[in-house]
């Protein structure tokens, strides 16, 4: 058995685990980065830059079937080549992969460990059955896994998840998609778009991550004008058949309805790979879900007695998992836990205003922590339809309800929820807005552009506007 001495031990090498570790080098420790499976990480792999593409080349089968809407008359058929849509998506996606290998591997091989690690206590890790790490502090940074129910186990290789997707080397005939959550609805409507036949199915009714009722409505029509997506499925039984999955649940009048799959993407959610890991031999505290809990501001878990040596920073700490926060509380960790390891005093990081956008079409966004955060009766709803709006009809992308969020007291704007054509872009905006805790009357303020889509967006915040000035009069009445 091979020993290590360090002052930083980072598990992990994905995108938290990469970002901690440059950090904590940076900030001066003596560091190592422990992997246990590929490296490459979950994001440019099997995660946000593999499903981009996928929802790339459906977007471009989608525009050739709405060209005859300008005039431009595709004549002929239009065929989906199957083979060529996966070939590029796993080609490029290789292409990012080999972006990240190229920088792990200018690590000094010293500081590099391959192996999955796990607690010996809060100073020790073993990392397979070859080397014993010591370490001032420690950071989790071990990423999620698509998670899905026991029975679903009984439909054997008809059961896949999206990390089975980037592989294919063809397009299959048809699939049900299990959750509409993020990743159902993305992968759910590329598919479609590339000529799949798929149903996207839920329980509980919910849709991707929208928490506002009249968004989640006008998505919920909006995308069944295009496929089929039953928040609430009412999933009677799903049965291997053959080669096939068939699917029995209760039709729109009560009646069962029998359709037949490939294959049923399990879209149901991830977990933080954080069982198995040895956390039952250290003294952090963990949550109802066995993650250990932490501060969001310095990444630092909670233990039971002392200040810990440990920190979490990525989708391990399901706190907000998204790329973007991951690499944030992946610097704040390794910046903190060098600190920890070198005498000095741990400090909350940087965390940014919440933004969430969905690569749909169109694109869902959410500023802020959604309608479902907000205090009722403290805030006023500003909304705008995207259906009338010029650039969006110029366009033929006019489909969309965006509200926006304005606290009463202060005149600030504290959220938003969409579906909106460019809704990455909104969102942005209305993010920055919202970090600089600006009021709605400044951003009225702000520069828009003839004719763009942020035209809608203004026309939302002015309705805000008139809703907040209309509360702070009948204010001023009252007293
Ligand atoms: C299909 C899909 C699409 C997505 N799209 C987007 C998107 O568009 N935008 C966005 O912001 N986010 C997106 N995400 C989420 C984003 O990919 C994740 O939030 C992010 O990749 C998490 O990074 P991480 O470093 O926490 O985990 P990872 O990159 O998964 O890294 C964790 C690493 O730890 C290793 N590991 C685990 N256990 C051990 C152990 N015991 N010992 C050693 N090593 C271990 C793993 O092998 C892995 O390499 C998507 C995710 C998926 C699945
Ligand atoms: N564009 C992006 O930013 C992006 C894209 C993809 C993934 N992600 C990240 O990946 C995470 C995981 O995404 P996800 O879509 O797997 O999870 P999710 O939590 O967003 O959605 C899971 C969905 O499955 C449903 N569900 C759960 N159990 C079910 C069951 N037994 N039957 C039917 N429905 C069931 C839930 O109600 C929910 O709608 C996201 O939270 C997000 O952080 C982000």
């Amino acid at each position: 058995m091979k020993t290590v001495q360090v002052d930083v031990a980072v598990v992990g090498a994905g995108t938290a685990g990469l970002a901690a570790f440059y950090a904590a080098r940076k900030a001066g420790a003596s560091a190592v980065i422990i992997e246990g499976g590929e490296y490459g990480t979950t994001c440019a792999r099997v995660g946000c830059m593999p499903s981009k593409l996928l929802i790339a080349a459906a977007d471009a089968a989608h525009a050739v079937g709405k060209a005859g809407g300008f005039g431009v008359c595709v004549d002929g058929d239009v065929r989906i080549d199957g083979r060529a849509v996966m070939d590029r998506v796993r080609r490029e996606r290789d292409r990012f992969v080999s972006f990240v290998l190229r920088d792990v591997e200018e690590i000094p091989d010293a500081e590099r460990i391959r192996g999955q690690a796990c607690f010996v206590d809060d100073h020790t890790l073993a990392v397979a059955d070859h080397t014993r790490v010591t370490s001032k502090s420690i950071i989790i940074a071990t990423g999620s896994r698509a998670a899905y129910p026991d029975s679903f186990t009984s439909l054997g290789d008809r059961v896949i998840t999206s990390d089975d997707v980037f592989n294919w080397h063809d397009l299959p005939k048809a699939v049900a998609v299990i959750g509409p959550g993020i990743i159902g609805l993305e992968l759910g409507q590329a598919l479609h778009r590339l000529g799949v036949r798929v149903a996207v199915l839920g329980r509980g009714g919910r849709v991707g991550p929208i928490s506002d009722p009249e968004i989640r409505a006008y998505a919920c029509v909006t995308f069944n004008e295009e496929f089929t997506l039953a928040p609430d499925a009412r999933i009677a039984d799903m049965q291997r058949y053959g080669d096939r999955v068939a699917i029995r649940r209760a039709g729109p009048d009560g009646s069962d309805v029998i359709e037949y799959f490939d294959y049923v993407l399990a879209a149901t959610g991830r977990t933080p790979n954080v069982t198995g890991i040895g956390l039952d031999r250290t003294t952090l505290k963990l949550d109802a879900k066995g993650v250990p809990s932490f501060d969001p501001l310095t990444t630092r878990t909670v233990s039971a007695d002392r200040a810990s040596p440990i920190f979490i920073a990525g989708d391990a700490g399901n706190f907000i998992p998204l790329l973007h926060e991951a690499t944030d509380e992946g610097r704040i960790a390794g910046e903190n836990a060098a600190r920890f390891a070198l005498g000095r005093q741990v400090k909350p990081g940087l965390r940014r205003a919440r933004i969430g956008v969905v690569f749909t079409d169109p694109q869902i966004g959410i500023v802020g922590g959604g309608l479902h955060a907000m205090k009722p009766g403290s805030f006023a709803t500003g909304q705008v339809s995207f259906e009338d709006q010029g650039r969006s009809r110029i366009l033929l992308r006019n489909k969309g309800l965006l509200n926006v969020y304005g606290d009463l007291a202060s005149g600030r704007f504290v959220g938003a929820e969409m579906l909106a054509p460019a809704a990455e872009h909104l969102a942005h905006l209305l993010a920055w807005a919202l970090q600089n805790e600006m009021t709605v009357a400044q951003m009225l303020e702000m520069p828009v552009y003839h004719p763009v889509i942020e035209e809608g967006l203004r026309t939302g915040l002015r309705d805000l506007d008139v809703k907040l000035r209309a509360a702070r009069v009948n204010v001023d009445k009252a007293a």
